[in-house]
């Protein structure tokens, strides 16, 4: 069996998937981290591969960016190829003054602009997507061992990349660590399928200050993620 945007065959894929937003950060991940890494889709250049790190079988699919794509590739890799694990690796901007540029953000919950959680529960209900308890405690525990600079808390997935009316300082004041694009639909996705999730990120630049990184080191650089994600969802199998 194909889906409509993964060529992969039956039992192709891992259980556990990382998902960046890059197809070439997928492509860097699986040659840099995986052992044997065999590509599985390259349908619109969506790059998918499975390996394995440290023996144990894993695969990294890109998803794109925004929530549209990840909805997509989120959906197929649950209902169609049975992917357990979802972790999303990818990068964000800061809006809080304490989160600097090249720090990471374990995403405990996703806040949204997005008509996602209205057009699944109807109007009034504003559901919380929350990431998978056992995968946020796993990544939390690594990163203290670890010493990386990290924080855990709220993060904003919005439809636009480019937004001039957003409040971004509001957000700060509510807690809001970090803004990306993706977030929100991977949990709530999870949940419906009843799947763990967990969105790990590297802030590649401020919003308040302007400070950024290139796009080489958003494509390749951000290997403390990387290797957090790996070592912290891979422990918990
Ligand atoms: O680096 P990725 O994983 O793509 O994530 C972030 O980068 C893209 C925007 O440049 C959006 O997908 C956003 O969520
Ligand atoms: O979605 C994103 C990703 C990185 N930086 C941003 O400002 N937004």
């Amino acid at each position: 069996m194909m889906s409509t945007h993964i060529e992969a065959k039956p039992g192709e894929i891992a259980e556990t998937v990382l998902m960046p937003g890059d197809p070439l950060r997928a492509k860097f991940i699986a040659e840099t981290y995986f052992e044997n890494p065999v590509r599985y889709n390259t349908v619109r250049n969506a790059f998918g591969y499975t390996g394995t790190y440290h023996g144990q079988r894993v695969s990294v699919q890109a998803s794109g960016m925004g929530i549209p794509s990840i909805s997509i590739y989120a959906t197929e890799l649950m209902r169609d190829y049975g992917v357990q694990n979802l972790i999303r690796v990818g990068t964000a901007g800061a809006v809080s003054q304490d989160v600097h540029v090249r720090d990471i953000v374990i995403g405990q919950a996703a806040s949204t602009d997005s008509g996602i959680i209205q057009s699944t529960f109807g109007a009034g209900i504003y559901y919380a997507p929350i990431a998978d308890y056992n995968l946020l405690s796993a990544a939390v525990s690594t990163a203290q061992e670890k010493q990386l600079k990290f924080h855990v808390g709220n993060v904003f997935a919005e439809d636009r990349f480019y937004n001039d009316e957003i409040d971004n300082e509001k957000l700060a004041d509510y807690g809001i660590m970090a803004v990306e694009m993706e977030m929100a639909a991977l949990y709530m996705l999870a949940a419906k399928y009843k799947r763990h999730a967990l969105g790990i990120l590297t802030i590649s630049d401020h919003i308040l200050t302007g400070e950024a990184t290139t796009a080489q080191e958003r494509q390749t650089g951000f290997g403390q993620m990387i290797e957090l994600a790996l070592d912290s969802v891979l422990q918990t199998l």
